[in-house]
């Protein structure tokens, strides 16, 4: 359905953007790629690591890097990190595939990653809070996306993976419609110049 068009999963920390994203390769046929862990192997460095001795900005430039190259590849199921839509710039490489919001309540991704210490944005007191704040900078950002999955709190990774699938194969059929109709229009009116 997907012509070898890649997915792109793009949302929250700890909304489920890797789990979903190794399952929906391997339903898609597809390769798995994930920029964390592509930023990882290439510097050879944790994500706390970069962002304790080179800071966030050098961690940002590291993700355009990492989309600019994984962009141009067909066949993808990449999973993003959480703050990959901030930059303006990164939306002209997401948009070579599919775009894919996962968004989970945050009182759900406090559950999730309340023990967590390799996120260094939520390394600090308030979780709830700083989620919270970090979701209202970007919520707008994700809602670019071709695709919202809003998860509900008991849904397993295979009942997501479904459902993302249904979605996509429900989104390629739409855009597939509006070609066929952009075709047939520029059939029955071909385009007038003023000389006409
Ligand atoms: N549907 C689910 N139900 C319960 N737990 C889940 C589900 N999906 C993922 N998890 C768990 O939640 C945690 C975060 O998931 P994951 O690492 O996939 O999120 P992420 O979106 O990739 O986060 P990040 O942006 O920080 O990389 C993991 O411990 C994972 O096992
Ligand atoms: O939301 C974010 O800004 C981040 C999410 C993680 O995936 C990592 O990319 C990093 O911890 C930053
Ligand atoms: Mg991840």
């Amino acid at each position: 359905m997907l012509n070898g068009v890649s997915v792109f999963l793009i949302g929250m920390m700890g909304v489920g953007k890797t789990t979903i994203g190794q399952l929906l390769a391997q339903r898609l046929n597809y390769e798995f790629l994930d920029t964390d862990m592509f930023i990882e192997q290439a510097t050879g460095q944790s994500v706390s690591t970069i962002f304790a001795e080179s800071g966030e900005s050098i961690f940002r430039q590291l993700e355009t890097a990492t989309l600019s190259q994984v962009s141009s590849r067909l066949r993808k199921v990449v999973a993003t990190g959480g703050g990959i839509v901030v930059a303006p710039d990164n939306w002209s490489y997401l948009k070579h595939g599919v775009i894919v919001w996962l968004d989970l309540p945050v009182e759900q991704i406090q559950k999730r990653l309340s023990d967590d210490t390799t996120r260094p944005l939520l390394q600090q007191q308030d979780l709830g809070s700083r989620l919270n704040q970090l979701l209202s900078e970007r919520r707008s950002r994700y809602a670019q996306a071709d695709i919202h999955i809003l998860i509900q709190p008991d849904e397993t990774p295979d009942q997501i993976t479904e459902r993302v699938l249904r979605a996509i194969a429900q989104e390629c059929d739409r855009k597939r419609q509006m070609d066929e109709a952009i075709q047939q229009l520029n059939k029955e009116m071909p385009f007038q110049t003023n000389a006409d």
